[in-house]
């Protein structure tokens, strides 16, 4: 009994010692750093952590917390979680420094934790995850030919072909009573768009949302935000999610291998191969000494993650910046119509017309085309004149994609400031694009910032990323570019609340959450933050659309001008009984293109991310 007591004080005395030695390890790591400016830590040893688990908890949006410290400490700020110190830079020469030059890697450290995803192996080596320069070299340089102007230029009629579908869909839906998520259909048409593109698989998700394998990309995404919780994955209560993922991970990597053995086999019998990704994934592993049949699969999963989630939320992130714009949506429309006229489907020549969709290369077109031929609209040069600022611009306030990390090896200085060896780099397009150092007005959505004439924004701008490492995928991304301005001729529109503004699901990539949007021309939206308050209040409540402070007591009554009885068709949760009227106020957001935001943030899947500041700032 003597023994094991002894034994344990000894091992109490060592676990004590080790804890004394790790503080003081990173007492030597703030000593490195502190020279670095930065918020003030909250904790010793956890450091920023605690104010970034608050925000989570809180389900506020982290980005704005980066830019609040770049505002106070820029340009380059520390951040401190145990012994690990990140460094995010804010200056362009930063940036010029980290992005454009192979000599950084990505940091293995973030993004080999993309490597399984619950213990499943996911992006693995794939070409966004991989670290190793030359690994990643191989791959990219077999991969462009996929992405060139000739093989771009025989996608077009797959292009012209996803979007007459997609506009059929909307159109059948646009009865002005029919709720559907837009983001989900955005969702939807990507992902059959690659699955053609990359990979020659008709997925039909589209037309059928029980597919198992967009299904099967939705939960993995789901999955990818809710891994951030940290130790999810032994969470009690989280298991049947966690072993979903898991499943849809093999479930990928299961069609993904039968789609390439397909594909071989095809290849074996003498069939000429499609020019497409998955011909390139063959072509780059046959040039490998030896076979490594798991990254081919890495690849595949990665190109259905990149390319779809990222497209889908941009789109809807356009759509709903220019339902709050109709003036930019109108010279939109005049640019299609000047363009395109009364064609149908879109040539690769007419999408270098379309400046201000900047260098359109898909052909959703087709659709817009047709679309805008039937609109009467008036024709000027205004939209010619100043339109491929749009996706520029909706790009800067709302990159899917917010940032990318790298890794210092050796000491450099930045901006006067040292950074020592062996630290992570965070550049963040986000934070960048919405300082005023950079960008006057930041918080307006003003697509002339983008014109020819006006400043170059260099180094402070950079959705795709720069440099060697930057999206392979950024011309198959441009399929938005036709999608804003069908709804752009169809009067379907977004909103957005003055008070609480837009809602983002902060998780893999920066999604819009509000969603659920039908078109509803001529109906005032009323904004999700007060539909959830009012589903969360004990009391009736009359729902006033878009405005602030909208409270029983102060709604004026007859400013409710539009009792709308489709309300409760417009809220994804069913209304509880308590909501006796749900009229809505024609305030400042009755314009003849309204419509209807729904309620999914908060209550669903997308994970709820929502910032009451954030509207201001809009
Ligand atoms: C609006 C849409 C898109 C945005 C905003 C976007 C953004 C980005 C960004 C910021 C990166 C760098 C990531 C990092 O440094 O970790 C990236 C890389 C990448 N993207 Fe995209 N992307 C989009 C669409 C696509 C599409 C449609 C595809 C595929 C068809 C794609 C495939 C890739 C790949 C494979 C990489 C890794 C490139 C490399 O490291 O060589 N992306 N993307």
């Amino acid at each position: 009994m003597e023994a094991l007591w002894a034994a344990g004080g000894l091992l109490l005395a060592l676990a004590l010692l080790a804890f004394l030695l790790y503080c003081c390890y990173v007492r030597y790591i703030h000593a490195k750093y502190d020279h670095i400016p930065g918020a003030p830590r909250e904790s010793f040893l956890f450091g920023h952590l605690p104010i970034i688990w608050r925000m989570v908890r809180k389900q506020e949006f982290t980005p704005d917390l980066l830019l609040q410290w770049a505002e106070k400490y820029g340009p380059v700020i520390r951040m401190n979680a145990f012994h690990r110190v990140s460094v995010l830079i804010v200056s362009p020469e930063g940036v010029k420094e980290f992005l454009m030059s192979p000599q950084h890697p990505k940091d293995p450290i973030v993004y080999g934790t993309l490597f399984r995803l619950f213990g499943e192996r996911f992006l693995g080596n794939g070409l966004v995850t991989v670290c190793n320069h030359e690994h990643w070299h191989k791959q990219r340089r077999i991969m462009d030919p996929a992405f060139s102007r000739s093989y771009l230029i025989g996608l077009m009629d797959t292009f012209n072909e996803k979007a007459e579908e997609l506009m059929e869909k909307l159109e059948e839906k646009a009865d002005g009573k029919t709720e559907f998520s837009m983001l989900s259909m955005m969702s939807r048409v990507t992902m059959d768009i690659i699955g053609k593109v990359a990979f020659g698989l008709e997925l039909n998700s589209l037309s059928d949302d029980q597919t198992p394998l967009p299904n099967a990309v939705t939960k993995v995404m789901e999955g990818l935000n809710k891994a951030r919780v940290p130790f999810m994955r032994f969470i009690p209560g989280k298991q049947k999610f966690v072993k979903e993922v898991r499943e849809s991970v093999r479930l990928l990597r299961r069609v993904a291998k039968e789609c390439i053995d397909r594909r071989r086999e095809a290849i074996q019998n003498g069939k000429e191969a499609t020019m497409d990704i998955l011909t390139q994934i063959l072509k780059g592993a046959a040039l490998e000494e030896t076979r490594d049949d798991e990254n081919i699969l890495d690849n595949f999963i990665t190109f259905f993650v990149a390319g779809h989630e990222t497209s889908a939320n941009q789109m809807t992130f356009t759509v709903m910046a220019l339902g709050q714009h109709p003036e930019i949506l109108e010279r939109a429309q005049a640019e299609v119509d000047e363009v395109l006229g009364a064609k149908r489907d879109v040539d690769y020549e007419d999408l270098g017309k379309l400046t201000y969709l900047s260098q359109v290369v898909l052909c959703l077109f087709g659709a817009l085309a047709w679309l805008s031929s039937s609109s009467s609209r008036s024709r000027t040069k205004a939209g010619a004149e100043s339109g491929k600022e749009i996706l520029k611009e909706s790009l800067r306030l709302y990159p899917p994609v917010s940032g990318t990390l790298r890794r210092l090896e050796k000491d450099d200085v930045i901006n006067g400031i040292r950074i020592p060896g062996n630290t992570t780099v965070f550049l963040n397009t986000y934070v960048m694009g919405r300082m005023e150092k950079f960008f006057k007005d930041p918080l307006t959505f003003d697509p002339d910032r983008f014109s020819k004439d006006a400043p170059k924004p260099y180094y402070c701008y950079f959705p795709f990323s720069l440099g060697p490492r930057s999206c392979i995928g950024q011309v198959f991304a441009q399929v938005s570019r036709g999608l804003e301005q069908h709804l752009a001729s169809k009067h379907w529109a977004s909103s957005g609340c003055a008070e609480h503004g837009w809602w983002w699901a902060p998780g893999a990539t920066l999604m819009p959450c509000a969603l659920a949007l039908f078109c509803s021309e001529g109906r005032s939206p009323p904004c999700p933050w007060h539909v959830s308050q009012m589903l969360s209040q004990e009391q009736p409540w009359y729902l006033q659309g878009g405005a602030a402070g909208c409270t029983p007591s102060n709604c004026p009554g007859s400013a409710c001008l539009n009792p709308n009885p489709l309300m409760e068709i417009s809220v994804n949760i069913p209304l509880p009984a308590k909501v006796k009227h749900t009229g809505m106020c024609r305030g400042s957001w009755d314009h003849p293109m309204a419509s209807t935001d729904t309620i999914k943030a908060g209550k669903t899947s997308a994970g709820g991310g929502h910032k009451p500041e954030l509207a201001q700032r809009r």
